[in-house]
């Protein structure tokens, strides 16, 4: 139960209070009305109006001080009365709920969001996609899920409690009996409850691996199918889907087991409860009846606590998956400082700089220095560190030794934020949106013209395809640029990076998909764009080298200035 509470109550206090007392009202509205028909069960049975039992008395007594007489038509409106107030406050407490759940099922969203976009590079990359994707999707959906049940479960259970405290009034033994009632049909399902328990472990389990196993899937699938061995993800999906399809199993059979024993177990207990107080206690009629109904409501909410504590069981783990998960992004928050930024262009320099990352030096001691608005080239056997040297310059890894200064600011002093925002970068593996070009290239933001797009893609030698294109900039381009060719989808990363009028460019393997004579135009175009800006160009390619005013080569863990000559080894 303590879960209950902690899953409730995650999201403050006021308003999870407002809505137990809005719900504990309509259940006290709903007591009223129980022990408004005690009297009138009497009248019924003959007895005129009944006195004999201390429900009697407070009707009398309630009625009285507001003025009403007793009689069955006031007795009547009473019961249409508290029905349709319980009713209201029950409707009323149900939006406030719905309210409450989808204000956390956001909430849990834009943090996870907000956390994911300050974490540090070097924690992101090294997650697999699937856990974000899990946790912004089924776990997202399950705590909400977990949130909203636990908060039904506190309102059954103060119901519960309400509907107790008037069992207490009936009489001494009745409430005793009901107390036994109700820790019978909560004990007997106890088998199924650990059962539900273990279901919801396993489902979020399996699920997360079948996402996993489907990602990787996905993004690899054209190779896979182009060697026919597809078959092989299949299989794969196959293990993952047969224990979910086991969990699901499990679950659904633990969820109606409970609910089935429910009512058979109830009816042997009334029926036992009704010859104990008939046959030994000599209750009469009345009193039966009335306990009888009161015993029902009783049940009705205990099933209730029961159903929602068990969606909890069910769900919480993912609940407190999506917690944890949202403590480690955070704990690797990247620190970002508002300090200075230097008036860009300016020279940018390594000077001395080691790097390794976990398990595996990449460079030491290196020197290198990219002139203020001038072009220089890395080039280097693959794996040999280029684009380690990229991400540094682009404060996305830090040095492990030595210092990078942007003019004479070292790195870690910057306003890393307005640095980036001066960087115009073409990853290796650009991912594009499935959506316009325009939106591809403006990435959204408002304050980029569609005019500045078009001189962007003109720019990136880009322009010539895109007006020919059904729409135009308005073109949608696909699941990751699908409907593009990889030189074409190269070219709208090129003009994505342009169209923010950087002061450094940083362009890796940036035209490795495209033939020699447009990579030679979009050279020549970068070198044109020089000396407003800074261009780093990392690449295997001959055009870049002779197209730099500096080349650097990165060779086992050593970066040595390169003539120009060199440009064939590249
Ligand atoms: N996030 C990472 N964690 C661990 N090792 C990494 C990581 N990223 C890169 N590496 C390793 O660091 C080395 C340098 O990688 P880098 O991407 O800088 O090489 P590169 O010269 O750009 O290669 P290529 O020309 O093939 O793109 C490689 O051996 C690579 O395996």
């Amino acid at each position: 139960m303590r879960d209950v509470f902690r899953i409730f109550f995650s999201t403050g206090w006021r308003q999870q209070v407002l809505i137990l007392i809005v719900l504990l009202t309509s259940g006290i509205v709903e007591v009223v009305g129980i022990a408004t028909l005690w009297p009138i069960i009497g009248i019924i049975g003959g007895e005129g109006m009944p006195n004999d039992h201390i429900i009697d008395d407070y009707i009398r007594w309630a009625l009285e001080a507001v003025g009403l007489p007793l009689t069955i038509e006031v007795l009547l409106g009473v019961i249409l009365g508290a029905a349709i107030l319980s009713f209201a406050f029950g409707t009323a407490g149900s939006v406030f709920v719905g309210r409450s759940v989808a204000n956390f099922g956001t909430g849990i969203r834009l943090q996870l969001i907000d956390a994911l976009v300050r974490a540090r590079w070097s924690y992101f990359v090294a997650q697999p996609v699937a856990r974000f994707t899990a946790a912004m999707n089924s776990d997202a959906e399950r705590a909400s899920v977990a949130f909203k049940s636990a908060g039904m479960c506190l309102v059954a259970l103060t119901q519960a409690a309400v509907l107790m405290v008037m069992a207490i009034f009936v009489s001494w033994p009745f409430f005793l009996g009901a107390v036994a009632i109700a820790t019978v049909l909560w004990l007997a399902v106890g088998r199924y409850m650990r059962m539900a328990k273990k279901a919801g472990r396993g489902k979020s389990k399996h699920n997360l691996a079948l996402l996993h196993s489907v990602t990787d899937a996905l993004t690899n699938v054209k190779a896979l199918k182009a060697m026919n061995r597809h078959t092989f993800i299949g299989h794969t999906f196959a293990v993952h889907i047969d224990r979910l399809r086991r969990a699901t199993q499990a679950e659904t059979y633990s969820t109606s087991a409970m609910r089935a024993i429910q009512e058979p177990l109830f009816i042997s207990l009334l029926l036992g409860g009704l010859y104990i107080g008939h046959t030994f206690l000599g209750m009469d009629l009345r009193v039966m009846l009335g306990s009888t109904l009161l015993l029902k409501r009783i049940a009705d909410a205990i099933g209730s606590v029961r159903a929602n504590y068990q969606r909890v069981a069910l769900d919480r783990i993912s609940y407190w998956q999506l917690q944890n998960l949202l403590a480690e992004i955070r704990a690797n928050r990247e620190a970002l400082i508002s300090g200075n930024l230097p008036p860009l262009p300016a020279d940018i320099t390594l000077a001395n700089v080691s790097f390794s990352y976990p398990g595996k030096q990449v460079m030491q001691h290196a020197n290198l220095t990219m002139d203020a608005g001038r072009l220089t080239t890395v080039i280097g056997p693959s794996g040999a560190g280029k684009t380690t040297i990229a991400d540094m310059v682009a404060g996305l890894h830090a040095p492990t030794e030595g210092t990078i200064t942007v003019g004479s600011t070292p790195i870690d002093q910057l306003d890393m934020a307005a640095w980036r925002r001066q960087l115009g970068y073409i990853p290796q593996d650009s991912i594009l949106f499935n959506d316009t070009i325009l939106n591809n290239v403006s990435l959204g933001d408002p304050r980029i013209q569609e005019s500045e797009v078009r001189e962007a893609l003109v720019a990136a030698d880009a322009w010539g395809f895109v007006s020919k294109l059904p729409g135009g900039l308005n073109f949608s381009i696909g699941v990751r640029g699908s409907l593009l060719s990889g030189g074409q989808r190269q070219r709208l990363a090129i003009a994505r990076a342009l169209v923010g009028q950087p002061r450094l460019l940083i362009l890796d393997e940036a035209t490795s998909a495209l033939d020699q004579k447009t990579a030679q135009e979009i050279a020549k175009s970068a070198q044109a764009l020089t000396g407003s800006r800074t261009i780093l160009a990392i690449t295997h390619q001959a055009l870049w080298v002779d197209a730099a005013d500096a080349v650097y080569e990165i060779r086992d863990g050593k970066v040595t200035m390169a003539a120009p000559a060199l440009s064939g080894s590249a």
